[in-house]
């Protein structure tokens, strides 16, 4: 181990001009995020740890300073492991221990690290490092390369850009054979495979119409649609709205993905035109939404469920005209909507399993098959291919079947406009473009497949939300003792009621979500069990009221 890197002196000028206040802080399921005027010190230390964890792997590392749909004054900082997929769960305790040491205890808690890590620090860390529209998002990266070079680790700066870019530019890096190493390669990518499917469809159509309005949510979303509506314009016409980023205070504000998602109504600025398709990306642009209203006036939201079920359709109907014999998975959470699980086991005869929150445990399981599609509920996700999956389809392309071919070489584009690596918004909405338009329909069309049950999620404070623990994929609580057998004799008043409680990995929160068969009954649920939540595991402030 040579020491000429770890010039501990330098480490340590970077902790006293970046001086920790007293609040500690968790690498949670979005890595840190918090108040931009708190992360000075984050960034400089999360710089330090990602250039070791690069060190460690001998692979580019990626840097994502975003805080994604939250406030603009808000931000956070996120750390992309070689594959382009998330930090690896053993180093998320690395990195907070080390952004909360003191000036006293870091050289002893990095050193543990290479020790522990069996690092060579005589390896040159090297790290991307990408950002938001955010105001603070700028000085915060300066700050995090400040970090890297304490270390002598070398930056390239992709600069503003959506965090599945991000992602996907480090994959690139170090798996060359995944594609091109550059936002350019990324548009080139998923832009040429996604004009060849859409010619291989390009019949007379009766229900889908060319036609999008656009929400951007005033953030890096809104720049990349409008790239690629010049450059998919002649397919598809997008008409783009919340699309100001030079004003801060507009990102996500009352628009954006998550905006639609929770408050289940139309963002600032689109238009309700009956029938319409509406799309909303969130503000780092790795969740998507769609949504439309109807002639009535009504609103109508198809979210993760919905793209997780549209795409396993899809692929399913693909690989048995491929004559491929794969497995193929659909993951969820237990926000998924109960109708949309229960559509996918007893109709389309997929395969479905329910992870905890948090897109590291999706992609992980989705791992497992060879087509593992993968969403949460708010928008999140992707599409990920084993490469047994890749070989297969290679050899079906050269077969003498002219429809196993077509089919073949269907999901081989098909492949190339997924962005394995994260949820990735555009390559989302690529993708059920190009389904919708293979299948003539529109989003009312789409809907039909299932009925949604009504659902309510609500958010109570406690004084301390780690005093829930739960288990079975969150779906039931473990402590406090006496809350579960409460929940389930709530629940069990009403019909397809279900309903489960957990601490937000984000926010100082517990998250309350309950269905049922209407929605005044799932709100009242909800409410009731926000009481129950709020009375046994120390609720603080105004408890949740039945009559407000
Ligand atoms: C109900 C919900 O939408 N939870 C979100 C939210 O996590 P919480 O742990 O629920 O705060 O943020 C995560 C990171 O963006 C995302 O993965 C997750 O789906
Ligand atoms: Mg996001």
């Amino acid at each position: 181990m040579s020491d000429q890197r770890l010039n501990f002196s330098k480490i340590l000028a970077g902790f006293k001009k970046y001086p920790k206040p007293n609040r500690d802080l968790e690498y949670g399921t979005a890595g840190f995020r918090t108040k931009a005027d708190l992360l000075d010190h984050v960034v400089f230390r999360v710089g330090v740890v990602a250039c070791l964890r690069s060190m460690q792997k001998k692979k580019a590392i990626g840097l994502m300073i975003t805080a994604s749909h939250n406030i603009h004054s808000d931000n956070g900082v996120k750390i992309v492991d070689p594959l382009g997929d998330m930090l690896e769960q053993s180093w998320e305790k690395f990195v907070t221990d080390v952004v909360n040491s003191g000036e006293d205890s870091f050289e002893e808690k990095i050193m543990s690290i290479i020790r522990s890590n069996e690092i060579d620090t005589s390896i040159d860390g090297c790290l991307f490092l990408g950002w938001d529209t955010r105001p603070s998002s700028e000085h915060l990266a300066s700050i995090a390369c400040e970090g890297v070079s304490s270390l002598n680790g070398t930056v390239t700066k992709i600069g503003l850009c959506t965090t599945p870019v991000l992602h996907y530019v480090v994959r690139c890096h170090n798996d060359p054979a995944y594609g091109k190493a550059s936002v350019d390669g990324y548009y080139d990518k998923l832009l040429t495979s996604f004009e060849k499917l859409w010619a291989k469809f390009d019949h007379i159509k009766k229900c889908y119409s060319p036609h999008i309005y656009f929400d951007g949510a005033n953030g890096v979303g809104a720049i990349t649609m409008e790239y690629v509506s010049g450059k998919i314009g002649d397919k598809i016409e997008i008409d783009l709205h919340n699309d100001d980023i030079k004003t801060p205070d507009k990102l996500n504000h009352c628009c954006g993905a998550d905006f639609v998602k929770t408050q289940q109504k139309l963002p600032l600025s689109i238009p309700a035109k009956p029938c319409a398709r509406l799309v909303s990306f969130d503000g780092d642009a790795d969740r998507i939404m769609y949504y439309f209203v109807d002639p009535e006036n009504q609103f109508h939201l198809l979210d993760g469920d919905r793209m997780a079920t549209l795409i396993a359709m899809f692929l399913r109907q693909i690989i048995q005209e491929a004559e491929l014999d794969v497995s193929l998975g659909i993951v969820q959470t237990a926000y998924a909507n109960g109708s949309s699980t229960k559509f996918i086991t007893e109709t389309l005869k997929v395969d479905v399993s329910c992870v905890k929150t948090g897109v590291k445990y999706l992609h992980h399981e989705a791992l497992k098959y060879d087509i593992g599609i993968y969403f949460e509920a708010n928008g999140h996700g992707t599409v990920i291919f084993s490469q047994r999956l890749k070989d297969e389809i290679k050899l079906k392309l050269v077969s003498d079947n002219e429809k196993i071919t077509s089919a073949a070489t269907t999901l081989s584009l098909f492949v190339d406009m997924v962005n394995e690596t994260v949820g990735d918004a555009l390559s989302d909405l690529l993708i059920v473009e190009t389904i919708l338009h293979a299948k003539d329909w529109d989003l009312s069309e789409w809907e039909k497949l299932y009925d949604v049950l009504p659902y309510q999620m609500a958010k109570v404070t406690v004084k301390n939300r780690n005093a829930i623990t739960t288990t079975d994929a969150e779906r039931r609580c473990v402590t406090p003792v006496e809350l579960q057998p409460k929940i389930d004799e709530m629940v069990s008043s009403f019909k397809f009621g279900r309903a489960f409680v957990r601490p937000s990995g984000t926010e100082d929160i517990v998250r309350v979500y309950a269905e049922a068969v209407t929605q005044a009954e799932a709100n009242e649920l909800a409410l009731r069990i926000s009481i129950l939540v709020y009375d046994l595991a120390g609720g603080i402030g105004e408890r949740p009221s039945l009559f407000d």
